[in-house]
Parts: structure tokens; sequence; C-alpha cells
């Protein structure tokens, strides 16, 4: 019997939106799935030829592209982070919105003038997107690699500047930072290991469909 379809889902926040998502697909996880205190990693669901692995969100792209597993559930910021060819991104799934980008300090954006950037230092979780988009503009970005807690960094004095995903925009302002530009959009999307796509085609193409008209 062919091994079942394993589909890579984010733990912490995107878990919860995708669970209605996954619903009118027709996959129902085990129990376990939705228990931030189990410490299982691999669950059954009620489709036999579907498995689902909670994992980092960053990791559901690794997982995904190297076929580990065959489809995932990830933000568009993680995507565009890593740029894996062997990704296909097919469905917007319209959750997780937020946005990336720039804050620093007010009393820095008070007086500050993007426009004149020619080299800034950034704290961020996303080097490599926020080196292209300010590339794209002649500005040089030197990275410090954060995982979070990014909001730190100015007024400790590892860098002027983050780069990171803002939402309500509560967590930047109990830290005294403004947002100064925004650098993409983000909502999550389904992701299939495109090898996957064309080997396990027969029970891949429906599956994708099925994420497509369950969003529609
Ligand atoms: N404030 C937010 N509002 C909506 N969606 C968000 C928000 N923050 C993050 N996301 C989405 O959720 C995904 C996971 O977020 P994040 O990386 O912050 O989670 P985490 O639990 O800190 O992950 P990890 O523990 O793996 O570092 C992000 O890639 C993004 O697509
Ligand atoms: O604009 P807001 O609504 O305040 O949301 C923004 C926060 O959400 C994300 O962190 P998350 O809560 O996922 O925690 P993390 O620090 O573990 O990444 C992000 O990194 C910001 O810190």
């Amino acid at each position: 019997m062919q091994e079942p379809l394993i589909i890579a889902v984010p733990k912490g926040r995107i878990l919860e939106e995708c669970l209605p998502v996954l619903a009118h697909v027709g996959i129902i996880p085990e129990p376990a799935f939705a228990d931030e205190g189990s410490r299982a990693l691999r669950f059954r669901t009620n489709t036999p030829g579907i498995d689902l692995i909670r994992v980092r969100a960053f990791d559901v792209a690794t997982f995904v592209a190297h076929g580990a597993a065959q489809l995932g559930i990830v933000g568009s910021d993680v995507i565009a982070e890593f740029a894996y060819s062997e990704l296909y991104a097919p469905v917007d799934l319209d959750i997780g919105h937020c946005r990336l980008s720039v804050a620093e300090p007010a009393d820095l954006a008070a007086r500050d003038d993007p426009r004149g950037w020619s080299h800034v230092r950034i704290a961020t979780k996303y080097p490599h997107v926020t080196q292209a988009h300010f590339e794209a503009r002649g500005v040089q970005a030197e990275c410090v690699k954060l995982n979070g807690a990014m909001e730190l960094a100015p007024v400790l004095g590892l860098a002027p500047r983050i780069v990171d995903l803002v939402s309500s925009g509560r967590t930047l302002k109990e830290n005294g930072l403004v947002e100064v530009e925004v650098i993409a959009q983000v909502t999550s999307r389904l992701i299939v290991n495109r090898a996957a796509f064309k080997t396990r085609a027969t029970e891949v193409v429906p599956l994708v469909d099925a994420f497509r008209k369950a969003v529609a």
C-alpha cells in the first residue's frame, strides 16, 4: 500500500486558523493535533491516506521542499525567505493575515528620511527578503539574524531598525517602535512539493483542488 500523504502544518498561531480550512477540505485530525500540550508530532486523520505533522513555521517549507512532506501550510513570508525552487504555492488560504514591515524607534522616525538611506543595519528573522527589498532601490542592508523578539534590538543597540511581522501593531507600540515601510502583505498558502505533484498526481491534484474550493 502507498504511504500516506503528509501535510506539514505550523504550530503556533496559524494552527488554529488551519483547522477550519482542513475541515472544509474534509480532513479531521485526531484530537491530539489541536492540543498544544501533546508531545506527538505526527497525527492520523479521518482520511486513511493523509497524515499531518506539526512543526515550526520555517520548517514547514524545509520538510516540503525536501519531499519529506508532500504538502504544507505556511506564511508567504516564509516562502519568500527561502525561495525554494522545489515548492509550488498554488492556493492562497486567506488566513494568517499580517504584513512584513520595517520599523524603528519613534524618536528616530521623527527625524528620519528613508529616501536618504544608503546603508542600513537591520535585526530580522528575514535576512534574504530584507536584503532583496533594499537592494532593489540601491540600499545596502546589513542584517543581524534573530529568531524572535526583534523589537528588543533597537533599544539594546543591536541594530537601529528591524524587519518583522506586524498585524495589530501592538508589539511595535509596546516597544516604542513605529512602522516606516511595508515590504509585503502576508497570508498563508498551501504549498506542494513539485516532484510529488507529478509522481503522486492522482492523490495530490484532487487534494489541491479541494483546498482551492474550500477557500473560494
Ligand atoms: N501577528 C501575526 N498575525 C498574523 N499572522 C502572523 C503574525 N505573526 C506571524 N504570523 C504568521 O504566522 C507564522 C508563524 O509566526 P511566527 O514565526 O511568529 O510564529 P512562532 O510561533 O514565533 O514560530 P517559531 O516558534 O517557529 O519561531 C508566520 O510565518 C506568519 O505567516
Ligand atoms: O502586530 P502584532 O499583532 O503585535 O503582531 C506582531 C507580532 O507577532 C509576531 O510574533 P509572535 O506573536 O508570533 O511571537 P514570536 O515573537 O514568537 O515570533 C511578530 O513577530 C510580532 O512580534
